[in-house]
């Protein structure tokens, strides 16, 4: 390497992406591989947060054998968390310091609204803008009608129809990236992400082409990759994202702002939403400006994300104890 930071042995670049221990750090003289300092492991062993993960800013460090470590992971501006329900877990960096965050659905089948909540939720939490990508429109006649209806029902959402074989709304996302900004597309298997990240780099860099000889495709791609774009920007694909329990409260809140603006005028500060009176939110759903279905994906996620706070309560409470045991034992006194 050449060009140094602030100490002589050591240089910032950013995480491409984490291989079995081994970070891929693009820096301004080119790519290399890092594996992680003392002190990186030993914070990862107590918060597996701390490891460095794709879209990281990253400080590496040269040993005079030229051994590479990754000794400092920097401050996270974003950061696509999901939610783990293990009892060790403080839930999962799916990537980092991405400035936009799309929910990436196909066209056909038909979007579930739900799905797209849940994903929105997540894209929420981050911190980073939250977009909506439409895939797969040259399959279907009304990508434009279910966009529309989409964009209602989330007025601070920009919607996206994309199709990777005719190009549209490829120029879109190279725009809104073009800046210098980083998109994380999260969605689930197969709805096209992938192929997005293909149009935009205009090669195949993550080998969905790659059909075996039963016509299924085949995944050689290392996922949660960050791809830098030739047009300014990068993107970052992330592995197939099943579902359940990606839930955080911060999040939630976000996707549902309307929901939240219009609980803050219930009349009772632990209001339900069920059947109280001066419920404001019950007053939206009978007066037509909150959907049913809407209403009923709020509390279903926000079920989710209670369950979801009490099991890390429980979490936090565990730990407690066990420390507690610890201290008795080295002591023999637990405070
Ligand atoms: N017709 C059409 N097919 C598409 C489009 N985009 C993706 N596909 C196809 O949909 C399938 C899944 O696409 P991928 O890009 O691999 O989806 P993915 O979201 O990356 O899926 P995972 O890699 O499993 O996470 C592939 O067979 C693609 O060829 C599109 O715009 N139009
Ligand atoms: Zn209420």
């Amino acid at each position: 390497m050449a060009r140094w930071a602030a100490h002589a042995d050591t240089s910032v670049g950013r995480v491409v992406r984490v291989d079995r221990g081994v970070a891929h750090v693009l820096t301004e003289d080119g790519p290399l591989r890092a594996g992680f300092g003392g002190n990186l492991l030993a914070a990862v062993a107590k918060d597996a947060t701390a490891a460095p993960c794709t879209g990281d800013w990253v400080v590496v460090r040269e040993w005079p054998d030229h051994r590479l470590t990754v000794e400092q992971v920097l401050p996270r501006r974003t950061a696509v968390v999901r939610a783990t329900a293990g009892e060790q877990s403080h839930g999962q960096v799916l990537c980092a310091n991405v400035d936009l965050a799309a929910v990436v659905v196909a066209l056909h089948p038909l979007p579930v609204p739900a799905r797209v909540d849940r994903l929105l939720s997540l894209a929420w939490g981050s911190g980073a803008r939250p977009l909506v990508v439409l895939t797969k429109d040259d399959v279907v006649s009304d990508g434009e009608q279910v966009a529309e209806d989409l964009a209602v029902e989330l007025p601070d959402v920009e919607v996206v129809r994309t199709s990777t074989v005719t190009g549209l709304g490829i120029d879109r996302l190279a725009a809104l990236v073009a800046g210098g900004l980083t998109l994380a597309l999260l969605g689930s298997s197969g709805h096209g992400k992938s192929s997005l990240v293909n149009a935009l780099v205009g090669t195949d860099v993550l080998g969905t082409r790659a059909i075996r000889d039963d016509g299924r495709g085949r995944h050689t791609s290392v996922r949660r990759e960050l791809v830098v774009l030739p047009g300014g920007g990068a993107v970052i694909d992330t592995p197939g994202l099943r579902g359940i329990g990606l839930i955080d409260e911060g999040g939630l809140a976000g996707a549902f702002a309307d929901v939240v603006a219009l609980a803050a005028g219930c009349r009772f500060r632990d209001c339900t939403h069920r059947s109280e009176p001066g419920c404001a939110v019950n007053a939206a759903l009978e007066d037509g400006t909150l959907s049913r279905r809407r209403y009923e994906s709020w509390r279903m996620l926000l079920r989710e994300a209670d369950a979801m706070a009490a099991r890390k309560t429980a979490r936090l409470r565990g730990e407690q104890n066990r420390e507690r045991k610890r201290r008795m034992r080295e002591h023999g006194t637990g405070r």
